[in-house]
């Protein structure tokens, strides 16, 4: 559809304003002269609504042509093979009916039942109108069913239709808005459409009409009158098209397209909003993003925008590198068409790691030393990646000669002039907000390696070139960027490198400082073994600019001997010969943060003692050093979870493993558990709940007791809350395992309701119905 502003019509627009009472005497004609005009605009609209429609329908209808071409003319080529063969059997015709197809053709023609069967079983009955049918078959009764039984739908809602409890009827769903407006939930049950009245139910609106009825009114302006003419040609009344229109201006990005841009103008956090509302925090922590991809050769382009492969020219045209083997050896640069390879849709190319780049990844990261195992954090990888574009970084050094065929200028003058025209044609002040933010994650995440940020984080909206001429030209910005917060991006405003070459020198430098300062950082946040050397532990602690959280390793608030020796062992050039993954974990985990160390089970094996009994379990839980448990089926429901060895009172068991998600998630996700009548939620605190259903441990498995053999506790381990089980009593081997899920009375199922629990059911559905039934430690 052509845009609405080239029908926009000037007096067209004044009737938006227009009332219903006009008084001077021009009024009555001028109204006229409005209504014809906007009855034009919506006539030329539903015009261009209806040829759209028609070449849709052509080409459908083309579309539908060429299959059904192959269907009939298999038909046909049957049928003349069966003809054929007619002939050949001598022209005897054959019975292709079933004997019940013919009974019913003759029954219809009036004609006695054909009879192949002369066993004399004559059994003829004569059915309404005299017809005589041959072996007459009862029709079978159906049971009458008054109502069709209720079933549920789940329908994802728009975020941006704001309705709290409301029920809003469409079609025949009864839908149940989100009290935040979320993005996803709902149910409705047929059981309840039954009572929706008919007349209650309204006609959707299709694309076609919120096209017109929205640039209509974007062109008119909205007033009654419009609303009346759109509701007379749409067959509506106006106070629907009234209220459609409301309604496409409040979830405006009716389009894809219109999404995107309104998101691009939001930051990250704000973009991610609903992204980190729906998976688990730690998980996104730890593991990063397992589609990264990663380059098995440095040297090879990453995609056909890569900044190894060409560059742009001044107008935005992509010029590729000719091959050195090419006759026009002067001319490093061809064009290439910007239809085929379009500068926003690159598509890298989906290389995996190979298997020996995998080995090599696995070796380095056992660089510090044989003790330390695998540990696949995010860091780790970016470790990686930042190692091997740190070998990238310099590998193409562009010159005026390359950019400017044929340019005679010196290598000073030249490599200026790149400048002067990227400066430009990569306009860094223009990237969009969004664009700058995952711009500064890549930045963050995988150093100023172009090819990684682009096919990595830029999601095909700025390509490596892009990129790379972004961190080679406007590094004062990116330096910038790189050193304030996300917040500051929008009020970037870095000088211009093209300005001045002696600005581009300070900034040059300072970039080189960021980065040589961002190096080493990350070679004190991954190699753990470096942390011996008290001089890179002293630049931890000089790192004014990384944020810092007072961290001690298990979270334990009490000072135990052990801890020292674990700060020793961290910190004091001690090695510790069978250090396991997860304490190399651990210590990768301190070093990532400025560390206060005071406490830990410094055996790092069995368990340390404080006092007499003291035992640290928080390292434990750290250490993964838990109980074997089976899976087997349980005494009170489903599945339960068993012990396999016999354990003293108050022993660690293992931890309650799941997916940490907000508590906005888990009541979305309660309801649906709540109709299964299984849940895996646990509520650790006021900002997270633990979701074990897709992932967590055999420990998802306890049931509930109200006299169990085990306890919940949440504790603080490394600064995030986890929960422990732990025996509340001796447990023999092969025990199965039960806890008190503590939910509270009201909202308590069934079959975990204490026998002194008097609250009343009818109670304990209302309020289920406002809130989860929470497990709790
Ligand atoms: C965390 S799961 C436990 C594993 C579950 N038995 C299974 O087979 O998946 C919790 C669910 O188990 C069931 N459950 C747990 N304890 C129960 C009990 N004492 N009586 C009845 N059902 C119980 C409930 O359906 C509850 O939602």
């Amino acid at each position: 559809m052509s845009s609405p502003k080239d029908h926009l019509l000037p007096s067209v627009a004044a009737a938006g304003s227009v009332s219903s009472g006009v008084s001077t005497d021009a009024a009555p004609q001028e109204a006229t002269t409005s209504l014809s005009k906007i009855s034009l605009v919506i006539d030329s609209l539903k015009k261009e609504v209806e040829a759209e429609r028609c070449v849709y329908i052509k080409k459908k209808m083309e579309e539908n042509r060429m299959k059904l071409a192959g269907i009939t003319n298999n038909n046909h080529r049957f049928s003349v093979a069966r003809r054929n063969l007619g002939i050949i059997n001598g022209g005897k015709t054959h019975n292709f009916l079933t004997k019940r197809q013919k009974d019913a053709i003759d029954m219809r023609n009036g004609d006695a039942i054909s009879s192949s069967q002369d066993d004399g079983r004559a059994s003829v009955i004569l059915l309404g109108c005299g017809i005589p049918v041959e072996n007459y078959v009862p029709p079978i009764n159906l049971p009458k069913v008054e109502k069709i039984p209720p079933y549920t739908t789940w329908i994802f809602l728009d975020r941006n239709q704001k309705m709290t409890e409301d029920q809003t009827v469409v079609g025949r769903r009864r839908i149940y808005y989100d009290q935040n407006g979320g993005e996803a939930l709902i149910c409705s049950d047929s059981e309840e459409d039954e009572t929706v009245d008919e007349e209650d139910e309204k006609k959707e609106f299709a694309e076609s009409e919120d096209n017109i009825i929205r640039s209509t009114i974007e062109q008119t302006g909205p007033s009654d009158i419009v609303y009346d003419l759109l509701a007379q040609r749409l067959s509506r009344k106006p106070c629907e098209i009234k209220e459609r229109y409301e309604a496409l201006k409040c979830s405006k990005p009716s389009d894809a397209d219109f999404n995107m841009n309104s998101f691009l103008d939001k930051d990250l956090e704000t973009a991610q909003d609903s992204f980190n509302k729906l998976f688990c925090r730690r998980c996104l922590a730890e593991n990063g993003c397992s589609a990264w991809k990663s380059m098995d050769d440095e040297s090879v382009p990453c995609g056909p925008h890569c900044y190894l492969q060409g560059t742009y020219t001044r107008e935005g045209e992509f010029l590729r590198k000719r091959l050195k083997t090419s006759s026009n050896a002067h001319k490093d640069y061809e064009r290439i068409d910007s239809e085929t390879i379009p500068v926003h849709d690159v598509n890298p190319t989906n290389r995996s790691p190979s298997p020996n780049k995998k080995k090599r990844m696995r070796k380095s990261v056992k660089g510090g030393g044989e003790e330390t195992k695998e540990f696949t954090s995010s860091s780790t990888k970016a470790k990686l990646l930042s190692k091997s574009q740190s070998r990238r970084k310099d590998s193409f050094v562009p010159t005026g000669n390359q950019l400017i065929p044929g340019s005679n200028n010196t290598k000073k003058k030249n490599v200026l002039a790149y400048d002067q025209t990227f400066g430009k044609i990569t306009d860094f002040e223009s990237w969009r907000t969004l664009e700058k933010c995952l711009f500064k994650k890549g930045l963050k995440i995988f150093g100023q390696n172009s090819c990684l940020i682009a096919r990595n984080v830029m999601g095909g909206r700025k390509t490596c070139t892009e990129v790379y001429h972004v961190l080679h030209y406007h590094e004062n910005k990116v330096n910038k960027l790189y050193s304030q917060g996300s917040n500051s991006i929008d009020s970037q405003n870095g000088v211009d490198m093209t300005k001045s070459n002696e600005n581009m020198g300070t900034a040059r430098r300072r970039r080189s400082n960021v980065f040589h300062r961002r190096s080493r950082y990350r070679r004190l946040k991954y190699t753990w073994k470096s942390a011996g050397s008290h001089s890179l532990r002293k630049r931890i602690s000089d790192i004014k600019d990384l944020h810092c959280r007072q961290y001690n390793p298990c979270g334990c608030h009490s000072v135990c001997g052990d801890a020292r020796k674990l700060a020793k062992f961290v910190l004091g050039d001690v090695i510790v010969p069978k250090a396991s993954a997860e304490v190399a974990s651990a210590l990768a985990l301190l070093l990532t943060e400025n560390v206060t160390l005071i406490c830990g089970d410094g055996t790092l094996g069995s368990p340390g003692t404080k006092g007499n009994s003291y035992e640290c379990q928080n390292m434990k839980l750290l250490l993964k050093q838990q109980q074997r448990v089976l899976l087997g089926r349980s005494e009170v429901s489903g599945w339960g979870a068993f012990l396999k060895n016999s354990v003293a009172k108050d022993e660690y068991l293992g931890e309650y493993t799941g997916e940490l998600i907000s508590h906005h998630e888990a009541d979305k996700r309660g309801k649906i558990y709540d109709l299964e009548n299984s849940s895996f939620l646990f509520n650790l605190n006021d900002q997270y709940v633990l979701d074990a259903y897709r992932k967590g441990d055999k420990l998802k498995f306890a049931n509930h007791s109200p006299d169990p053999n085990c306890y919940a506790k949440v504790m603080m381990v490394a600064g995030d809350h986890r929960v422990g089980i732990f025996a509340k009593e001796n447990i023999s081997a092969g025990e199965e395992l039960f806890y008190d899920y503590r939910y509270e009375p009201d909202k308590a199922p069934s079959w975990a309701k204490k026998p002194g629990d008097c609250s009343r059911k009818e109670d304990a559905t209302a309020s289920s119905s406002s809130g989860r039934a929470k497990k709790l430690a």
